[in-house]
């Protein structure tokens, strides 16, 4: 049986995190194909990683690009199998519909929410994708567009009808994921930041711990 909130482990790049995360019982890992992340794996590290025996259930692995481009997702999808795109950049929902068809994968667009403006854009999305992942908005100059251990007002996600299956993401930790997840109404939540001991560096404790108080939520 399906927990009440599943959870995904973003930005998993050794295989105490990935064994952690499988262990605790995460539903998804992420692997960042971003050069410019802290997290980034290359597809050879993340295929290495996603063939681990792993204690518990096998998580679904994500692959999260910013604005790749067909020839980056070939050489991910050459070497690691995923069973989901996260697309974190300034990817249009044209452009989502594009690699959805082209692929044959199911899509996640991020989107950083900030305001009413922002949830007006889900309904331009949904046609094109298979979920959401509403996000933080990047703070200004930020080098990530996503990663950045920043949280938005989770009430502003409180009663509303999210046109596809979601994730919350932004800033969430061990201690604030149950507060999040019912300010929210989250179905599911991601995390990466905040089950880190330094920046790009996952903490298995902070993991378990992670999974733990959001199944429990
Ligand atoms: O984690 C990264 O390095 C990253 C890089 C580029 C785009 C997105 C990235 N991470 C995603 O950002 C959110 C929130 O992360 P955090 O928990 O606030 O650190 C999460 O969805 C990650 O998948």
């Amino acid at each position: 049986m399906l927990p009440a909130t599943q959870v995904k482990i973003c930005g998993i790049n050794d295989a105490g995190a990935y064994d952690a995360a499988c262990y605790a019982g995460a539903e998804w890992v992420g692997f960042v194909f971003y050069p410019p992340s802290p997290r980034a794996v290359s597809p050879e590290q993340a295929a290495a990683l996603a063939a681990r025996g792993g204690t518990g259930r096998r998580p679904v692995n994500v692959g999260l690009l910013v604005d790749a481009d067909d020839a980056m997702i070939e050489a991910v999808l050459a070497e690691v199998s995923l069973g989901l795109l996260q697309l974190h950049g300034m990817e249009s929902p044209e452009r989502c519909a594009a690699i959805r068809r082209r692929f044959g994968l199911p899509v996640m667009k991020a989107l950083g929410i900030g305001g009413e403006e922002d949830l007006a854009r889900l309904a331009e999305y949904a046609p094109a994708v298979d979920r959401f992942l509403l996000d933080a908005k990047p703070p200004r100059g930020a080098a990530l567009p996503g990663g950045n251990a920043v949280s938005f007002d989770w009430s502003l996600l409180a009663g509303r009808e999210i046109p596809r299956p979601w994730m919350l993401a932004g800033g969430l930790t061990p201690v604030n994921v149950a507060a999040a997840i019912r300010a929210a109404g989250a179905p599911a939540v991601d995390v990466s930041s905040g089950v880190e001991r330094v920046r790009g560096v996952k903490d298995p404790v902070l993991i378990a711990a992670f999974v733990a108080a959001a199944h429990a939520a």
